[in-house]
């Protein structure tokens, strides 16, 4: 227990932007759990793909959810609780990184294409163009009403957005 908070796999999600790296890090500093980018995780050539500006498939992805799947399941293996940025755009992605764990949470960072573009547009250093930005939208299926989601509002700064999700974390149990 940390925070009040129970040990659980947080898997962090939205579209490219939304801030999953920059959350899931302050998220792992103030729980002390184990934090992994799902970024380090694409074979090679989705890497290719997207600095192309060509869009993942469904079959790109699929290598690349299997390796985060494997991530929780040595977490859950050694009982350990983790943190995980994965985009997670649609249901059936969720569905399958979360069947038979229910120890895993999805954090949905949800914001307006405006907003993301405004800050995709002054970050650096990333293999994935702002260009991409209309093909994650269009693959979103948003996680409303799903069970063990929690979601928040992207517009404050990343501190409030962290303790907002550790507010509604701590009212999960
Ligand atoms: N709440 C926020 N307010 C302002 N800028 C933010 C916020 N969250 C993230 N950013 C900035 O927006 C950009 C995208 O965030 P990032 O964490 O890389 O998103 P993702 O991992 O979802 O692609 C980065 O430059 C980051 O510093
Ligand atoms: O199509 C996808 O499922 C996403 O694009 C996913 O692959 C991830 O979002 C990228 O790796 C980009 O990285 P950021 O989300 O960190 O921009």
């Amino acid at each position: 227990m940390e925070n009040n908070i129970p040990k659980m796999i947080l898997v962090v999600m939205g579209v490219s932007g939304s801030g999953k790296s920059t959350i899931a890090r302050l998220l792992s500093k103030a729980l002390g759990w184990e934090m992994r980018e799902g970024d380090d995780l694409h074979p090679a050539a989705n890497i290719e793909k997207m600095r192309h500006r060509i869009p993942l498939d469904d079959e790109d992805r699929r290598p690349w959810l299997a390796a985060i799947a494997q991530v929780i399941d040595t977490w859950r293996q050694e009982d350990q609780a983790g943190i995980i940025t994965c985009s997670a755009l649609k249901g059936s992605y969720r569905e399958s990184l979360a069947a038979g764990r229910p120890e895993v949470c999805f954090i949905y960072l949800q914001g307006s294409k405006k907003l993301i573009q405004s800050r995709l547009a002054h970050r650096a250093g990333h293999f994935m163009p702002p260009e991409l930005l209309d093909s994650q939208f269009a693959d979103l299926e948003a996680p409303t009403g799903e069970e063990r989601t929690v979601t928040v509002d992207i517009s404050g700064t990343p501190e409030i957005i962290a303790e907002h999700i550790l507010s509604k974390l701590r009212q999960l149990t």
